[in-house]
């Protein structure tokens, strides 16, 4: 089984600036295996929603950037990416999920080393030890990761290039607005041009999630989640959901949790028109930790959810910077964005 912090990362070689990354790596690590050994995960209490900021509204980058300090979650709305475009790709990706298991790894072979094709139950979070009760397919926006493992279904492939092309010029947009807060030292414009599409290097990735209907949830054990506490390993991450499909929720900010004490964890649910938008821990390290990259995670359905038992559907997208791109904050050691990823899958595989 595959353990996995979150999306977003190729490994392929080993050297020794990819050693480096490994204590960083570790660090990121142990808080999600701490979870499992305190049991948070299960335990928190949930109350309140992330913010909501509305792009088109003057105040949107000053509440983004306190929504990136304060909670490292916030949905956005009137953000341009047409309503219609965003359900197309859900309709492709139940028609994807909806064939046998056979035929999805026949059409679309997972490749570690390329992080691209499909995956069936086989992420284990370092949080739970458990594997997500998930099956999705990566489309990793490098060349040559996609040839052969594009989906038959007519019309995917452009569907989702177009998408794709859409979600990384609202990233760009997000990473532009938070840079001057985030990272006050970097030329402007910096954070943007580091993410490339279907470059030789590029790491920003696509992940379709089906998180099948449980049939009684109170027979599922305490530590199976469809996705287990965790943080994103990418700048950061547009997750696009489905209305009546809630269950996402983050924890709270970590400063303003006494030591021993609980808080409760923040929904983020659905909102009609809205994206959700979280900080990854390669900004988190980037903007030398001025914006918080937050857990979270995707319960179990409650059992009135659950009747009739229904998939929850999602679709996230990760910036995550070329791999050549250098990570230099103001304190700590400059770090590929290239060897980071390694570090972190490092980190997971080899505990
Ligand atoms: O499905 C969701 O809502 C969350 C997915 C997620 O956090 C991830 O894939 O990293
Ligand atoms: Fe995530």
């Amino acid at each position: 089984m595959a353990l996995d912090s979150s999306s977003c990362g190729p490994a392929s070689r080993a050297d020794k600036a990819g050693q480096a990354a490994d204590a960083a790596a570790a660090r990121e690590v142990d808080v999600e295996r701490s979870l499992a050994a305190t049991g948070l995960g299960a335990a928190a209490a949930v109350q309140g929603h992330v913010p909501v900021i509305d792009m088109s509204q003057e105040g949107a980058a000053d509440a983004m950037w306190q929504a990136s300090r304060e909670t490292g979650f916030f949905v956005i709305t009137n953000h341009g990416i047409p309503e219609k475009d965003i359900d197309r790709v859900f309709e492709l990706s139940a028609q994807f999920f909806a064939q046998n298991k056979g035929d999805k790894e026949a059409q679309s072979p997972f490749a570690h080393n390329l992080n691209s094709g499909y995956e069936h139950f086989s992420q284990v979070r370092p949080s739970t030890m458990t594997p997500d009760q998930k099956e999705s397919l990566q489309i990793t926006a490098r060349a040559g990761c996609m040839e052969g493992r594009w989906p038959s279904i007519p019309e995917f492939e452009p569907a989702m290039l177009e998408f794709m092309r859409a979600a990384h010029a609202l990233g760009q947009r997000i990473l532009s607005t938070l840079e001057p807060i985030a990272c006050p030292k970097l030329s402007p414009g910096t954070l943007a041009k580091a993410h490339n599409l279907w470059v030789d290097d590029g790491q920003c990735t696509l992940r379709l999630l089906h998180y099948p209907p449980v049939e009684d949830p109170s027979k599922m054990p305490e530590n199976y989640w469809r996705a287990g506490p965790h943080t994103d390993w990418c700048c950061i991450t547009l997750l696009f959901q489905r209305p009546g499909n809630e269950g996402l929720e983050c924890a709270p900010n970590p400063s303003v949790v006494k030591k021993g004490a609980s808080a409760p964890w923040l929904r983020v649910d659905p909102v009609p028109g809205g994206i959700a938008v979280n900080i990854g821990d390669m900004l988190g390290r980037w903007s030398d930790g001025r914006l918080l990259s937050n857990l979270h995670r995707v319960r179990m359905p409650t059992l009135e959810e659950s009747t009739p038992p229904k998939s929850r559907y999602s679709t996230a997208f990760f910036m995550q910077a070329d791999k050549h791109v250098k990570i230099e904050g103001e304190v700590g050691e400059p770090i590929t964005a290239g060897d980071y990823i390694l570090g972190r899958i490092r980190s997971n595989f080899e505990k």
